[in-house]
């Protein structure tokens, strides 16, 4: 309360000075900004060092004033430097925050969250083609499938063996249709899937596979069906369906399409965003003054 009444104060007592004052001021920050992108980056690093080593000697010789002068060109220095950078920075930020590093930091446990899904649901397929328990589970990437995920139900739930062979088990309620890992999260289940309409899938094949290869002809997310008839586990990928997998071939796949596939690319655009800046740089760098 007293804090809004402070504020409150201070907005009712701002005079056309302190307005002009901010005008100026914000009109010489952009001026500066505008000089340090026009300005090369080799001239930049200099400039910044040789602030530096003028405010260490002025700190020596106790010279006060000179040395605040340096302190605040510094400083305001740094604070343009980060408005230029502005974008490059946002995302190397935002690359560190989902790093391994930050999830060591925060979690106990090392194993991420999409890999314990893998195991999890490798576990929870051998038992069901064991058992003759039919299941379709389709894996997000990339794509979202917000629209198939509207005809089901919301689960939000941990990936467990237990949860998905109990979602899966005849007559459980949500049994029908496919279930939606996102983020290593069973998302919902029973939604309804497209059904594919390539006429070259094996004449044996039911719905629940038609459904599995037509998910994956629509997004680039990864289907995989355990056959209720035949306990058979087949995954489709971009619309080719791998039939009568192993659990470890199953393991192998899944690790391959959404672990190691997904490191990748998360490296590729770390890069990307690295050469951006280093193209940034060079480009300051060329420009003639
Ligand atoms: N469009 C769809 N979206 C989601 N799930 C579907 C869809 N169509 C069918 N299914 C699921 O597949 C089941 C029917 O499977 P069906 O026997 O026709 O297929 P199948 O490919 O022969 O599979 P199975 O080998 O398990 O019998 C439905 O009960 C439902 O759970």
């Amino acid at each position: 309360m007293d804090s809004i009444l402070l504020l409150w104060q201070n907005l009712t007592s701002i005079t056309v000075s302190d307005i002009i004052d901010i005008a100026v001021v914000s009109f010489l920050i952009y001026q500066v900004v505008k000089l340090v992108r026009e300005t090369s980056s080799a001239r930049i690093i200099r400039g910044v060092i040789v602030l530096i080593v003028a405010m260490w000697i002025s700190n020596i010789l106790q010279l006060t004033m000179v040395n605040y002068l340096f302190q605040t060109v510094l400083t305001w220095g740094i604070l343009v430097i980060a408005i230029v950078f502005q974008p490059e920075l946002r995302r190397v930020l935002e690359r560190v925050g989902k790093s391994k590093l930050s999830s060591l930091m925060l979690r106990n446990d090392t194993i991420p969250v999409e890999e314990k899904a893998v195991l999890e649901i490798v576990h929870a397929c051998s038992e069901m083609s064991w058992s003759r328990t039919g299941a379709l589970i389709i894996f997000e990437r990339k794509e979202s499938l917000e629209d198939v995920i509207r005809t089901g139900t919301i689960v939000n739930a941990d990936v467990k063996d237990e949860l998905v062979r109990n979602i899966f088990y005849e007559g459980a309620p949500l049994h029908d249709g496919a279930m939606i890992i996102r983020g290593g999260r069973v998302h919902a289940a029973g939604c309804v899937l497209p059904l594919s309409p390539n006429p070259n899938l094996a004449k044996e094949l039911g719905t629940r596979h038609r459904a599995a290869v037509g998910m994956s002809e629509n997004a680039d997310s990864v289907s995989l069906v355990v056959s209720e008839e035949t306990g058979s586990i087949s995954i489709a990928i971009d619309g080719q369906l791998q039939r009568h997998l192993v659990p470890e071939q199953l393991d192998e796949i899944l690790r391959t399409e959404l672990l190691v596939k997904e490191e990748l690319e998360q490296q590729h655009e770390e890069m990307t965003v690295l050469a951006k800046i280093m193209d940034k740089i060079q480009g300051f760098g060329g420009k003639k003054r």
